[in-house]
């Protein structure tokens, strides 16, 4: 039977959930995490691979790079590198449009009594 030793990174089931503020503190030259349509991936060991260079992986890094990376790539292409670069998904709870209007201004009022 062979047993693949080469990947560190998880099976699908295995995937971590992270907020947006864990992936915030991955902006290192060498730790450098993303997000892409609510997927988080570690490219650290990508960067010096990247066609279209480390220095805009840099530039995106601790962020959401949705935008970006469909301004420059296929969302198909993302297929071929999930096995090596994915590493999680997005909390539901971090979700940056709040599930309403109504929870967003409860939580500005929160702030402010604190
Ligand atoms: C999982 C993350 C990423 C992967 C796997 C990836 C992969 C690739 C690949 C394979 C190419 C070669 C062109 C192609 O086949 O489409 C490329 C080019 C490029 N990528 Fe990425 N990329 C990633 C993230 C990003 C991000 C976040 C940005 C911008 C902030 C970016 C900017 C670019 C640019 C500017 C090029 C060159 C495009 C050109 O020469 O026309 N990439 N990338």
């Amino acid at each position: 039977m062979q047993t693949s030793i080469e990947s560190q990174h998880l099976s699908d089931t295995e995937k971590r959930m992270y907020s947006r503020d864990e992936v915030a503190q991955h902006t290192q030259d060498g730790d450098v995490w993303v997000i892409i349509e609510r997927d988080v991936y570690d490219l650290s060991q990508f960067l010096q691979d990247h066609p279209g260079g480390s220095k805009i992986l840099l530039g995106v890094a601790g962020q959401d790079a949705t935008k970006k990376f469909k301004k420059y790539h296929r969302m198909g292409i993302l297929s071929k590198y999930n096995e090596r670069l994915l590493i999680g998904r997005l909390e539901e709870s971090t979700r940056r449009s709040g599930s309403s209007l109504r929870s967003s201004i409860f939580a500005v009022f929160r702030r402010s009594e604190t």
